[in-house]
């Protein structure tokens, strides 16, 4: 999935692996109250009974802290973390030899898990459950089959797309748990403690700013965070207050809501060339060469959620608020406010 460099996509980037903000605990970590609340007496109750803790399932658009949970989880249990993702687990071999390495209560964090390949993905299903392997060796008639016992261990997953893994996968995480976008106040502690880690003197409406342009995600507070730094050490500002903030988006061409030029692009092209929609993701793709996949996973799910698109058994279809955003006039006969909100996946 690869979409044209811009300033807000979630997706990570280079310059993100500065690890300095990351949070290391529960307690560090700001926002997804109910998730947080949830996973704490998980982890207690593991703790106390020795046991490994279930199978954690994360689900939620790129940036809000996946990974940074999964590996907090490890550390709040006290046990080691390892890392791998769906598309770098190529066959059932490697994926044999991971889980063969891990030992008693280990947390195994496997990213983007809904790209694991089907032929791996049928021997996860025995070693989340019985924590066993079933491999067949050998070809022919000389193929037997070895059952390996496995240390009893946790998987962690990540996924952007839940619509996408198979039913007996989803089944298997006694621990499913959804992330939301972060709330204006969340994102405003999220980068008011990133410019202290930073040494970045900024008031508070200044934070404000940054984190009501940060598109409800944790990452992209901690991008424009860093490229505000940048215009304030160049201009010479002293603090970095709601001005600062303001000039240093502006000039970036993030909007007063975070949308880019891109976002933009997306809505203008619904509006100028299909009247406002529906229009089917496809032809949306086309219209805007990106490809379809980064579409529905960076850009849409912020767009629904602020309520500028809805997503009907038809298409996309534009509503009012973005009309409005776009300072165009909508059609008369506009319903998209009205209409019940159909996943398509
Ligand atoms: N609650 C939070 N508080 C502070 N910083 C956060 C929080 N959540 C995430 N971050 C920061 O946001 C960045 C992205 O987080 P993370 O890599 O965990 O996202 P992700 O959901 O795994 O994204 P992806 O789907 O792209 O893998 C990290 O740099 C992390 O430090
Ligand atoms: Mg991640």
């Amino acid at each position: 999935m690869s979409l044209a460099p811009r300033l807000i996509t979630p997706e990570k980037r280079g310059e993100d692996t500065d690890v300095s903000l990351r949070p290391q605990t529960l307690d560090d970590f700001v926002g997804q109250a109910a998730a947080r609340a949830n996973l704490k007496i998980f982890i207690e109750a593991a703790k106390n009974r020795g046991e490994a803790l279930d199978h954690v399932l994360f689900v939620g658009p790129p940036g809000l802290g996946k990974t940074t949970l999964a590996q907090i989880m490890a550390r709040e249990l006290g046990v080691n973390f390892r890392s791998t993702s769906g598309p770098v687990i190529a066959k059932a071999g490697d994926l044999a030899a991971l889980l063969t390495n891990l030992e008693d209560r280990d947390v195994l964090f496997i990213d983007e898990i809904h790209r694991l390949n089907p032929a791996v993905e049928e021997i996860l299903y025995p070693a989340m459950e019985d924590f066993h392997l079933d491999l067949i060796i050998g070809e022919g008639p000389a193929a037997r089959s070895v059952k390996i016992d496995l240390a009893r261990f946790t998987l962690v997953a990540a996924t952007t797309r839940v619509g996408l893994l198979t039913n007996p996968l989803r089944d298997r995480f006694g621990i499913p748990t959804r992330l939301e976008f972060y709330t204006v106040e969340e994102l405003e502690q999220i980068v008011s403690r990133g410019a202290r880690l930073l040494g970045l003197p900024m008031s508070k409406d200044g934070a404000v700013e940054v984190a009501r342009r940060a598109r409800g995600t944790p990452r992209i507070a901690g991008r424009l965070l860093r490229r505000v730094r940048d215009f304030a050490t160049v201009a010479g500002a002293e603090i970095v207050d709601r001005k600062v903030a303001d000039a240093a988006l502006t000039r970036l061409e993030v909007d007063s809501l975070g949308l880019d030029s891109l976002d933009r692009r997306y809505l203008g092209m619904i509006a100028r060339n299909f009247g406002g929609g529906p229009v089917g993701i496809e032809t949306i793709a086309a219209g805007l060469s990106e490809p379809r996949d980064a579409i529905e996973d960076i850009i849409e799910p912020y767009l629904i959620q602020q309520g500028f698109i809805q997503r009907t058994p038809r298409g996309r279809v534009l509503t009012r608020t973005a009309w409005e955003h776009l300072g165009l006039n909508a059609p008369e006969n506009i319903t998209a406010n009205q209409i019940n909100l159909f996943e398509d996946e």
